[in-house]
């Protein structure tokens, strides 16, 4: 049952790191809304790609075997569902190799089309949804409900991240912290839909925020924009 009969959508945008995925699911479970994981999406047409054997500067080839694999993602904030071809890769796609891959597959402007009918979709079969991603609020969903753009210091992510890998050493954290800039970099300079803040996203920044406070945050603004009378 949803917090506040919430019936829309809600974006969330930003940088890696930053918390989307863990906010937007919890916040998803709060409005009894369907949660949408776009970059799970990318992640799975890269391992479409790299089974392939195609070369991450062949764009066409890239096209191809992303239009040839059978991609399914679920919308339930409960449980991950991601397939390949019937395989389950939902593990997978958070592994480094994926990782490395998935910025140059993302920026193929065909790659993108394809990914980006399937989520809105996907969005458009469900009455209230959490969607999150990097152009989410810009190009995907233009006229959602509440968009927001979620930021962190570069410093602080990278600790974040490192504590989910549970890494210490400050050496591998540095690694961390470049990996993280250099995806970043890439995703913000490619040339069809860059990450960037829409113009009416409320851009929340979580540096100094507990996960739960920006839930609450995201709460308060996904109730604001329906008009909640809380
Ligand atoms: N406000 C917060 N305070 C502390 N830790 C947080 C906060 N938000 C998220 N985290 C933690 O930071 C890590 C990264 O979060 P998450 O994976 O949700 O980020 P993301 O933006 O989806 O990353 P990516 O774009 O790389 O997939 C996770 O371990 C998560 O639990
Ligand atoms: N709407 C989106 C979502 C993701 N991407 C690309 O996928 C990569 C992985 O995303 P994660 O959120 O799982 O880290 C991301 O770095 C982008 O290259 C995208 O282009 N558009």
């Amino acid at each position: 049952m949803s917090e506040f009969g919430f019936r829309g959508q809600v974006t969330l945008d930003g940088p890696s790191g930053t918390g989307k995925s863990s906010v937007a699911r919890a916040v998803a479970t709060r409005l009894g809304a369907d949660y949408l994981d776009t970059g799970a999406m990318y992640r799975a047409a890269t391992v479409a790609v790299l089974d392939a054997g195609v070369d991450l500067d062949d764009a066409d080839g890239i096209t191809r075997a992303v239009a040839a694999a059978d991609i399914r993602i679920g919308t339930s904030a409960a449980a991950e569902l991601v397939l390949v071809d019937g395989v389950d890769v939902a593990e997978r796609i958070r592994g480094a190799e994926v990782t490395r891959a998935v910025s140059p597959v993302s920026a193929v402007p065909a790659v993108r089309r394809l990914l980006v009918d399937r989520q809105r979709a996907l969005v458009a079969a469900a009455d209230a949804v959490v969607v999150e991603g990097r152009d989410i609020g810009t190009v995907v969903l233009p006229d959602a409900t509440c968009k927001i753009y979620l930021t962190a210091a570069p410093e602080v992510r990278a600790e974040r991240r490192a504590g989910q890998l549970g890494v210490s050493d400050p050496a591998r954290i540095a690694q961390i912290a470049a990996d993280l800039r250099r995806r970043d970099e890439y995703d913000s300079s490619r040339a069809d839909s860059p990450l960037r803040p829409a113009e009416d996203a409320i851009v929340v920044d979580s540096t100094g925020l507990d996960r739960e406070a920006v839930v609450e945050r995201v709460l308060d603004l996904a109730g604001t924009a329906v008009g909640d009378p809380a």
